[in-house]
């Protein structure tokens, strides 16, 4: 008897141990098939980091120092102030695409480092993301900005997720911490998005949650509890950057930062970038070459693509010189359109002012206004045409969307009371066509003074001073009132060629007496009216009725009669 038991003792013992052997063997079998794996997997990575393509001119041309960056002088200035000191602030940069934002984001870190008072130190990072690739996950599975937590349902939890524990991951708030996090086009980012990074910015970390976790589940480590009870650390400096206006970003936001703005670039700034880039990257330019680059690149970042295809030219045909043909060249395959530069009249008109606008993310444009008046012979029963203006508008608030009759067309109606009023002349008296030529529809009250001019030039048929560009809203008791991007407004009438500007008392800065264009101050429309149609400094000049413009003024025209 006991030898049996003995028997079927031994018997089990084996099938156990066969068991465990052969579960051991399969272990290190797959250990063995993985690092075998693993290790072709390596030798595929070795090669490919052996074979690399040599590095995109864009990447070693691009600034590596605030002295690089040329033509953002303000911008910079302010970003130092905002980052550079003791106490760095969350900043907006707001810009045209292409002139250098991230450029300067990119280097302003080692710029604050070298700072005695920065608390930013060596260890301090800078974590870059772009805001267009990040998408909402309303699962909160894979959050790269917040971070997420890794639950132990999700295959491949490891240890920990075999012991039930959720894993904190942490997001670019938390890798930033103690340094800079840039978010590129900050204007795209999801709502709820934004509404998650305003919170972290409030709070200087980051709370994850999981349904995971308790706080009585003894099996959780410490750091798992620390994390999800006093969240993850992320006390960084946002630097965020977007080509759109500030209108479009979250007034949340924008109170919690500093707003810089960086400007478009001057034809000559982007000659500037094209000499550098083309020095950088070991060619000669001809000067010629360099002028026509400037005509046609708008930004930084066109001169340096052009330079880009010209020097691959260069180099196939064993040239280290950039040639106007090359340039001529690349512009013509990759239809580039000139730069709109736009300048003014050569001569004082009838009808025709100079306005001033801004569009996109602060640039400052000339904005043409003519206008024609033909009297008729039935008093008060002239009619309007205003063309080439923004009629209606819509606007969207809590899924409501409301329709209403735009700004600018508002101020064609102030524009014809002050006429009547201050001006001594009735407008009513004539079939009057406003035009607004261009195709950018305009929008916005703030031509309303160049409308006056406008139309009380073609109605008293005298000239314009073309030297004269202008802009203010008009109140209907004639008082110019403030108007919004004023300085970008200057610089376009400048580089068109306007030696005054006109613009609102409100909006007068004492930095204007530096210029060297004569920026003149009004409160009242008599004021504007007077500089102008003063072209005493323009004698001898040949006049030019906007009356040619052939108009068939108010016929059919849809605007009513005037008031
Ligand atoms: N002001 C500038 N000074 C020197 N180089 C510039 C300037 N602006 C642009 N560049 C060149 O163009 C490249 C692209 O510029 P950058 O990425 O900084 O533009 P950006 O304003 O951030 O544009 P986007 O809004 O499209 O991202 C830079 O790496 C640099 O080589």
């Amino acid at each position: 008897m006991p030898s049996i038991v003995f028997f079927i003792q031994f018997f089990f013992a084996i099938v156990i141990g066969l068991y465990f052997l052969s579960l051991l063997r399969s272990q290190q079998g797959s250990k063995s098939a993985i690092e075998k794996e693993s290790k072709k997997e390596l030798d595929k990575l070795r090669k490919m980091k052996e074979r690399s393509l040599t590095v995109p001119l864009t990447e070693f041309t691009r600034p590596s120092s605030f002295d690089e960056i040329i033509g953002q002088g303000d911008g910079l200035k302010a970003l130092r102030a905002a980052l550079c000191s003791g106490n760095p602030q969350h900043v907006i940069i707001y810009g045209p695409p292409g002139v250098g934002k991230t450029a300067a984001a990119r280097v302003v870190l080692e710029e604050a480092k070298r700072s005695p008072l920065s608390p930013f130190n060596n260890e301090s990072k800078f974590i870059e993301m772009d805001a267009t690739t990040l998408r909402f996950d309303d699962r909160g599975i894979a959050d790269p900005l917040m971070g997420s937590v890794h639950d132990p349902i999700y295959q491949g939890a490891g240890a920990m997720g075999q012991a039930g524990i959720p894993q904190p991951k942490s997001g670019a708030v938390t890798k930033a911490h103690g340094g800079i996090l840039f978010l590129d086009e900050i204007g795209e980012l999801h709502p709820i998005m934004m509404n998650k990074l305003l919170k972290v910015l409030e709070d200087r970390r980051v709370f994850l949650e999981s349904a995971y976790y308790s706080s009585e589940d003894t099996n959780i480590p410490a750091h798992i509890h620390e994390i999800f009870q006093k969240g993850l650390p992320a006390d960084f400096r946002l630097v965020a950057a977007t080509t759109r206006g500030s209108f479009d970003i979250p007034q949340a936001l924008r109170s919690r930062c500093v707003e810089i703005y960086f400007r478009p670039l001057f034809q000559e700034e982007v000659a500037i970038i094209a000499r550098n880039v083309s020095k950088k990257s070991n060619f000669e330019i001809e000067d010629m070459a360099v002028e026509e680059i400037k005509k046609y690149a708008t930004n930084g970042r066109e001169a340096v693509n052009i330079i880009q295809i010209c020097s691959g030219l260069a180099l196939t045909n064993n040239r280290r010189i950039i040639t106007l043909a090359d340039v001529n060249w690349v512009i013509e395959s990759g239809h580039y359109q000139p730069r709109p530069e736009k300048k003014i009249e050569n001569q004082p008109s009838i009808g025709y002012v100079n306005g001033l606008g801004v569009y996109g993310a602060n640039l400052g444009m000339i904005i043409e206004i003519e206008a024609s008046a033909i009297e008729i012979p039935q008093k008060g029963k002239g009619r309007i045409i205003v063309t080439g203006i923004v009629d209606t508008e819509e606007t969207s608030t809590t899924g409501k969307t409301l329709k209403r009759r735009s700004t600018a067309s508002d101020s064609v109606d102030n524009v014809l009371t002050v006429i009547r009023s201050f001006l001594k002349v009735d407008p009513r008296d004539y079939d009057i066509h406003l035009n607004f030529p261009g195709g950018i529809p305009i929008d916005g009250p703030s031509a309303g003074i160049t409308m006056v001019t406008a139309i009380y030039s073609a109605i008293t048929k005298q000239p314009v001073n073309n030297l004269v560009a202008m802009t203010g809203e008009v109140s209907i008791r004639g008082k110019v009132k403030a108007i919004g991007g004023v300085t970008a407004k200057i610089e376009a009438a400048r580089k068109a060629g306007c030696k005054k500007i006109i613009v609102p008392s409100e909006n007068y800065m004492e930095k204007f007496k530096e210029y060297d264009v004569k920026i003149i101050p009004v409160d009242h429309i008599e004021e504007v009216i007077e500089i102008a149609l003063d072209i005493d400094d323009l004698e001898g000049k040949k006049l030019i009725s906007s009356e040619a413009i052939g108009l068939v003024a108010a016929i059919g025209s849809d605007k009513g009669c005037l008031k």
